[in-house]
């Protein structure tokens, strides 16, 4: 079973030309985690373009070809591997890096990188960056100040780009923020340290990637449990058997635990816990198990598992944070499916308590209409109860979407404050 702790998921921002394709093509290029016949046809290419070396802007220019062809690629997934773990890259298209596109891509992401270009410093979209990466609770932000090869390889440049940086995010809460000076263009400080910044005392890049502690960015103390489905099978040799399917949200589940069943309350013990055929004597986020429990009990769908003494919130009204995704807008009085963990409900939002100014983050009050990447604070009444836990404690229960019925569309993405 691949443990997931070696699984790094991470994020790239940077406005349109700042070096993010290139970052990335270094960073897959210099790792060898090119395969050698699309090695060999970006060669060609670039040969043929005239380029002197490679030209790594083409390995992320696949996303680019299917954007001109119209069609429309908000976020791209990229996988590598390196001995010592696995990546996903969500890559949003520089100039169509909206609100949209970011908070999908960085939902489940371990690390957001903010590519700055070191001849400009911090910009507005820089601040918008790690005013995402903060709403959206990313653990680690990694800031690359690129082409450094542009201003002499400064170290007082770099520090300057610091400490603006740092004047921005000592307002949000970003936990753990790293600075790297490189270049991507010459491969300085991405996956070779760099021999033009000997002041630089860091690592690089790939390096950070590779060691990041990652594995306490899951919430390993509140156990939720999201049934999926209820499992009889009717075969003679299994005919007691009743176990509940689902995925393990957050935390550790042991046989023995006592537990309660929202939102009935309902209390008993895990019996068992079945990986497959597997028998297991704890399951931990993110598994997929079934769980056994000593009484027969009604569950169904979209009931909670939790430990008896720590329970979520049972609420049918909601605050969140809500990231509006679809280009038609909120429509007043509708009815949305709310989504959260493996519970479906209908759900309405009440009022918009205020909206996010992206360009200055201040907030701004009196304007209830939300249309596409609008971020805003907004109260939402669903039709039974969910089992919630704040985003800032919980990304996998304190995280909703919202679907339009008519179109089936997913049209907002919200965290419970
Ligand atoms: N001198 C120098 N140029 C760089 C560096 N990194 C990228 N560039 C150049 O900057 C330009 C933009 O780089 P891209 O990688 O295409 O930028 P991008 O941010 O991906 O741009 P979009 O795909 O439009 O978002 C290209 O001409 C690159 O060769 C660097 O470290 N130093």
């Amino acid at each position: 079973m691949l443990d997931n702790n070696q699984l790094l998921r991470f994020t790239t921002a940077g406005s349109v030309d700042d070096g993010k394709s290139t970052l990335i093509g270094r960073l897959l290029y210099d790792s060898k985690s090119i395969f050698e016949d699309q090695l060999q046809s970006i060669e060609n290419t670039s040969k043929k373009k005239g380029h002197a070396g490679v030209d790594l802007a083409l390995f992320t220019d696949g996303l680019k070809d299917e954007r001109e062809q119209g069609i429309t690629i908000d976020v791209a997934y990229r996988y590598f591997t390196t001995p010592k773990r696995k990546f996903i890259i969500a890559d949003t298209p520089g100039h169509i890096q909206y609100t949209r596109n970011m908070v999908t891509g960085a939902s489940t992401a371990n690390v957001a990188t903010i590519l700055i270009d070191a001849r400009h410093g911090v910009i507005e979209q820089t601040k918008r960056h790690a005013f995402i990466a903060s709403l959206l609770n990313i653990p680690h932000v990694i800031v690359c100040v690129n082409k450094m090869d542009l201003v002499d390889y400064s170290e007082e440049v770099f520090n300057n780009i610091v400490s603006q940086f740092e004047e921005i995010s000592s307002k949000m809460l970003i936990k753990d923020v790293r600075f790297i000076p490189m270049s991507a263009l010459d491969g300085d400080n991405v996956v070779n340290r760099s021999e033009n910044m000997p002041w630089y005392q860091g690592s690089p890049m790939l390096y950070v990637l590779e060691t990041m502690h990652i594995s306490s960015d899951i919430n390993k103390v509140d156990a939720r449990f999201a049934v999926q489905t209820v499992l009889r099978p009717q075969s003679d040799s299994h005919r007691d058997y009743r176990g509940y399917a689902g995925r393990v949200a957050s935390g550790v589940f042991r046989i023995g635990d006592e537990i309660t069943v929202m939102p009935s309350g309902f209390t008993s013990k895990i019996k068992g816990i079945n990986l497959y055929d597997q028998e297991l004597e704890e399951a931990f986020a993110p598994q997929s198990v079934s769980i056994q429990l000593e009484d027969d009990i009604d569950i169904g769908r979209g009931d909670m598992i939790v430990r008896s003494n720590n329970k979520p919130e049972a609420s049918q009204d909601i605050e969140v944070m809500l990231c509006w995704l679809n280009s038609t807008g909120a429509k007043p009085r509708t009815k949305y499916t709310i989504k959260h963990t493996s519970n479906d409900q209908k759900a309405m939002i009440k009022d918009v308590v205020y909206k996010i100014d992206i360009e200055t983050l201040n907030r701004v009050e009196g304007n209830a209409e939300l249309n596409m990447n609008d971020i805003a604070k907004v109260k939402i009444r669903t039709t039974k109860p969910l089992m919630i836990d704040s985003y800032r404690e919980n990304r996998s229960t304190g995280s909703i979407v919202l679907v339009d019925d008519s179109t089936n569309e997913t049209v907002a993405a919200g965290m419970i404050v």
